[in-house]
């Protein structure tokens, strides 16, 4: 090595399977995208993702910074390099063999792409490589990764004897990353981790666990689930190593924030603009959802779901409490895809109520943006929620949340304040609610309290940047992780 510097700024390396800028399947993606841009107020931070046809294809020529050796059945790869238009470094993993597919990053119309193990080893053990020292201007003091697709990188860190900090965020712990004994081979998993204290869960080889049982610190998205994935209810059977990494002091919920780019006084976006207050304004986005949704013209309440269309985000339970909706007059606009079973059961709702009930099975920012504006209300009555970020966009847009008290969404809507919270996760604990919303409907000045409270919680990534920076300071031991390397 070089001579004695002073010590650099900390360097961190935010490992992520999705980011906004190129892809995106649901909310880590927005999350990738916002809290490394505000974390690099306080550290020095780069980001790390697979090279993605979409990621690719976004540039002329990326320069390799590195080669990776393989690893067992890992095949080598290329390490590029990319600056966004704001700055932010980007490393790129470039192996076309294993990301430049048609697809999500996880899958296409098939189901989940066979070799997801392969292609998610390379990501956590490429973090792992750049702690390591593989690019000579630049590596990492502290791994941040995101899901079990990044999750077995600290493993790895451990396995090669590396004591380089490592912190994991669960975006959500009902996504494991679990394969059969038959990967560890070529995952170059050493067989003493496969045990209880390790990678194995019930006979299977678990990314998530990997990551929950070698990282210095976890983290999830919200305090409500991070108290709540301690419980048997809600752990997906890692709820006892969870309650030891609690006891431990390393395990803490972080909300997320949302993007400043949320505010409809700016929105370029939204048909009309407007701010709390100008509720004729909000009137005209409701208009415009509601002619872009063919559903006849109403000053009745207009209902929004915003959501990937999945178990987790209680789909059948909107569905039984749209019936509720339209006999007492109100809309329901919904755009999302997933499960087939629900995009079914939407069109055919929307089918037997035309006039009432909108449906795009799909996704796209924009008219997201716009049912937020012109929305009264938002459905989420999900089952269980980390975090969740459409309830924080709604209150920005004035449309009020009726939500399922539990995880994020119980730290996020005020009760009868900025929304409407229910206990029981049921199609009869949603209606009540949802019935409630109906009720100040009816009130216009209480509903206008609302929509005004809910609109002035700014949700910034200011504090959780804060706090995932003095999280970082603590797994250095203020410091004391940091290796001296020439400038
Ligand atoms: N089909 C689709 N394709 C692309 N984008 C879509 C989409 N459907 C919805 N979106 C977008 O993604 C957002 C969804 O984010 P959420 O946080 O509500 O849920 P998600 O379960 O994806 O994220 C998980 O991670 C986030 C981030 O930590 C946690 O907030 C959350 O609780 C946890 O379940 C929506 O607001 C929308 O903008």
């Amino acid at each position: 090595m070089g001579q004695a510097s002073p010590l650099h700024q900390p360097r961190i390396l935010f490992a992520t399977p999705e980011m906004a800028d190129f892809v995106k399947t649901g909310g880590l993606g927005e999350v990738a995208a916002s809290l490394p841009r505000a974390i690099r107020r306080h550290y020095d931070i780069r980001i790390l993702i697979p090279g993605y046809r979409q990621v690719v294809e976004r540039y002329d020529h990326i320069p390799v910074v590195a080669q990776l050796p393989g690893h067992a059945g890992i095949p080598p790869c290329e390490l590029g390099l990319v600056e966004s238009g704001d700055g932010l470094q980007i490393y790129v993993l470039l192996s076309p063999e294993l990301y430049q597919r048609d697809g999500s990053p996880y899958g296409d119309a098939q189901g989940d792409f066979s070799d997801n193990d392969l292609r998610f080893a390379r990501l956590s053990l490429a973090a792992a490589e750049i702690a390591r020292g593989v690019d000579p201007t630049w590596s990492a003091d502290l791994l941040h990764l995101n899901d079990w697709q990044a999750a077995l990188a600290p493993a790895y860190l451990a396995w090669a004897g590396l004591r380089v900090p490592s912190i994991l965020t669960v975006h959500n712990l009902a996504y494991q990353g679990l394969f059969s004994r038959d990967a560890l081979g070529r995952l170059g998993v050493p067989d003493h981790a496969f045990q209880m204290d390790g990678v194995e869960f019930y006979g299977q080889l678990s990314f998530l666990k990997a990551g929950l049982y070698y990282a210095s610190h976890v983290t999830t998205v919200s305090d409500t689930y991070a108290r709540e994935i301690t419980t048997p209810g809600a752990g997906c059977g890692l709820d006892g190593l969870l309650r030891t990494r609690a006891s431990q002091g390393r395990l803490a919920g972080i909300l997320n924030g949302i993007d400043e780019s949320w505010d409809p006084r700016t929105d370029p976006h939204l048909a009309t603009r407007f701010e709390a207050d100008d509720w004729k304004g909000k009137r005209a986005n409701a208009e415009t959802v509601r002619r872009q949704f063919g559903l006849a013209v109403s000053r009745g309440p207009l209902f929004a779901i915003v959501s990937r269309l999945v178990h987790q985000k209680g789909i059948d339970l909107s569905l039984a409490a749209a019936e509720t909706i339209v006999s007492e007059g109100g809309q329901l606009v919904v755009i999302g895809q997933g499960e087939s079973r629900f995009e079914d059961a939407l069109r055919d709702l929307s089918r037997r109520h035309p006039d009432a009930v909108g449906v795009h099975v799909g996704f796209n920012e924009q008219d997201a943006r716009r049912m937020f504006a012109g929305s009264d209300f938002l459905l989420m009555p999900s089952r269980f929620e980390p975090c969740g970020l459409a309830q924080m966009y709604a209150q920005r847009f004035g449309s009020l949340p009726i939500v399922h008290r539990t995880g994020g969404l119980a730290d996020t809507v005020e009760d009868g304040v900025t929304g409407f919270t229910f206990s029981e996760s049921s199609a009869c604990g949603l209606s009540g609610a949802v019935r409630r919303a109906l009720d100040t409907f009816a009130q216009k000045k209480r509903l206008n309290v609302m929509r005004r409270t809910a609109m002035s919680r700014t949700f910034g990534w200011d504090e959780a940047a804060t706090t995932y920076a003095s999280l970082y300071a603590r797994a250095f031991g203020n410091g004391a992780g940091l290796r001296a390397r020439a400038a």
